[in-house]
């Protein structure tokens, strides 16, 4: 584990080696480094660029780009950190600010900023856990499909599980429902939530846009299905489209556990749910095409999974 502005180390069998960071693309970019590094031992970290570079840019995503929900992202919530963990629990890559408030003010960002570094630790606690759980759900799911239950174990124990803690500000009590983080399904099979208070909303696909609340239950753990799930299932399962509002009265902290295949795994339509009555409907994707797909999902949003249906253009 270690760190530096624009360096990142991993452990390779104990021996500390460091790599510099640039600017590079694939396969020899910082995606190539961090792909090389989920193989290493031990773990990596990238914190505290003065400027997001292109992987954190990508990691973070949706959730910090104005431009990927234009408007209505204006008041998106400030991502507390990212990471990405293995089943061992290695914290694969995090990106904590220590900034990561806009509405406290300096001593309460320090303290929080405390609380942090030991909230990391219970993190990597917490992943392990979740990504635990995932499993035991996602054997549920796929044996509910029919299919059977050792059919992704494989795929989701080297799978990449990606964790964004958001922080959202108190809404302003005139705005009403101010949406904090506009409506989006998250790729991946599965994403387990846990929300310190009101604010997710979900709709059925079909609604014409009304929002349920979710209450906000002590301890409780929302499962989210995700745009891999819809593809896996071969739309027999759809992916939950989510959004959240900020509160009048406080703010709000939720941490979303992504769990899918690997980056550059492809995640398509079990064959055993395709058939003459049941045409396939989704091309295969992978982790990364999401990633890819993301800069060119800039002026109106669309969902991922949506453009994967094959009768889509
Ligand atoms: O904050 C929430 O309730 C939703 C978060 C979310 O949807 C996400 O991080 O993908
Ligand atoms: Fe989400």
């Amino acid at each position: 584990w270690s760190s530096g502005e624009r360096h990142l180390r991993c452990t390779e069998g104990g021996k500390p080696r460091r790599q510099q960071v640039g600017h590079g693309r694939r396969p020899g970019g910082r995606l190539g480094v961090l792909r090389h590094a989920r193989g290493a031992q031990g773990g990596v970290r990238l914190r505290r660029h003065p400027q997001p570079g292109p992987v954190r840019h990508q990691l973070q995503g949706r959730h910090q780009q104005g431009q990927v929900f234009p408007q209505a992202l204006r008041q998106s919530p400030r991502p507390l950190g990212r990471l990405l963990a293995n089943p061992t629990g290695n914290i694969q890559v995090s990106t904590w600010t220590s900034t990561f408030t806009r509405s406290t003010d300096e001593s309460s960002q320090q303290l929080l900023t405390e609380q942090m570094l030991i909230g990391r630790k219970k993190m990597g606690t917490y992943a392990v856990e979740i990504q635990r759980l995932s499993i035991q759900l996602m054997g549920a799911i796929v044996q509910g499909l029919g299919l059977c239950p050792m059919h992704l174990q494989e795929k989701l124990g080297a799978g990449l599980q990606f964790m964004a803690l958001n922080n959202y500000p108190q809404g302003s009590s005139r705005a009403g429902d101010t949406v904090g983080l506009a409506p989006h399904s998250d790729i991946g099979f599965i994403t387990i939530l846990l929300q310190s208070s009101p604010g997710l909303e979900v709709t059925h696909h079909d609604d014409g846009g009304v929002w349920t609340p979710v209450p906000a239950i002590p301890g409780a753990l929302h499962v989210h299905l995700g745009d891999h799930l819809e593809v896996l299932s071969n739309g027999r399962l759809r992916s939950l489209l989510h959004r959240a509002i900020l509160n009048t009265d406080e703010e709000r902290i939720s941490i979303a556990s992504i769990h899918g295949a690997a980056i550059d795994e492809k995640v398509g339509c079990a064959e055993e749910l395709v058939d003459e009555r049941h045409p396939r409907m989704y091309r295969e994707s992978s982790f990364h095409d999401f990633l890819d797909f993301l800069p060119t999902n800039v002026k109106a949003y669309r969902r991922f999974v949506e453009t994967l249906k094959i009768d889509s253009a």
